[in-house]
């Protein structure tokens, strides 16, 4: 795939319209988190249809590189001691995306990063100039979508809604925040985040999402079993006489 203009940017988003991109992650302490496993996964969510992958880390990136040639989606994560978390907060770690395999560079693009050593307002270009890769806007408000598309980003996505002070805690997709990203952005907006059933991904696509992104609900077996847990414990559930 041609790499470095804005054309062949445009067209790895054109490749991933209407499709399911599945986040194969897992979380520090995760018994899930082994990169064979992580491998493991990915290779069976491709078989099931995904129309790309989005990958964390280096080593990561690399293993599924070797398993597709469809679109992924790179990103480093850090926490700081509050446990918040940062996507691919700085140009050190874009470049290592990019070295491992990554198509798509997603970048923190919250209002909290402007004023960080490395603000996103500067490394979207630098990710376009200097390692020629579409930029994926991962933002939490439609200030911040905004704010990524004037400063050349090639894709938003939901993906920081529910990890911000602002939104801290929500733990559902925003309809009304994917509304307002459709009416007022240009480029391919991405729901990202706490979808946790295939209605949701239709509705949104059905709204006019380019794509949807899902994690937790198709490669965490802990969340998607606690799921299940919680609404059998809130059914008072009589004992059977047999
Ligand atoms: C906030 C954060 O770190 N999100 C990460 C972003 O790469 C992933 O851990 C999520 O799994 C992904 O965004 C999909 O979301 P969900 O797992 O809710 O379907």
């Amino acid at each position: 795939m041609p790499k470095g203009s804005n054309s062949s940017f445009n067209s790895l988003f054109h490749l991933l319209r209407g499709r399911i991109i599945v986040s194969c992650q897992a979380a520090e302490g995760d018994p899930l988190d082994d990169l064979d496993t992580l491998t493991r996964i990915a290779t069976s969510v491709l078989r099931g249809g995904a129309g790309g992958l989005r990958a964390e880390g280096t080593t990561r990136i690399a293993a599924f590189r070797a398993l597709t040639q469809l679109p992924i989606i790179g990103i480093i994560k850090t926490c700081d001691a509050n446990g918040d978390v940062y996507i691919t907060p700085d140009f050190r770690s874009a470049k290592a995306v990019v070295d491992a395999g990554a198509d798509i560079v997603a970048l923190d693009c919250t209002a909290r990063r402007l004023t960080a050593p490395e603000p996103w307002t500067e490394l979207i270009p630098r990710t376009h100039t200097e390692l020629r890769r579409p930029v994926l806007a991962d933002i939490a408000s439609l200030e911040d979508a905004l704010a990524a598309e004037r400063a050349g980003a090639d894709a938003v996505a939901t993906t920081l809604y529910g990890y911000t002070t602002e939104t801290a805690g929500i733990r559902s997709p925003s309809w009304p925040l994917l509304q307002s990203l459709l009416a007022h952005l240009t480029v391919p907006v991405l729901l990202e985040g706490h979808i946790t059933h295939p209605t949701e991904a239709l509705q949104a696509l059905d709204m006019g999402a380019t794509a949807v992104v899902i994690g937790s609900a198709i490669t965490r077996p802990e969340t998607i079993t606690n799921r299940f847990v919680q609404v059998t414990r809130q059914t008072d559930i009589q004992p059977s006489s047999k």
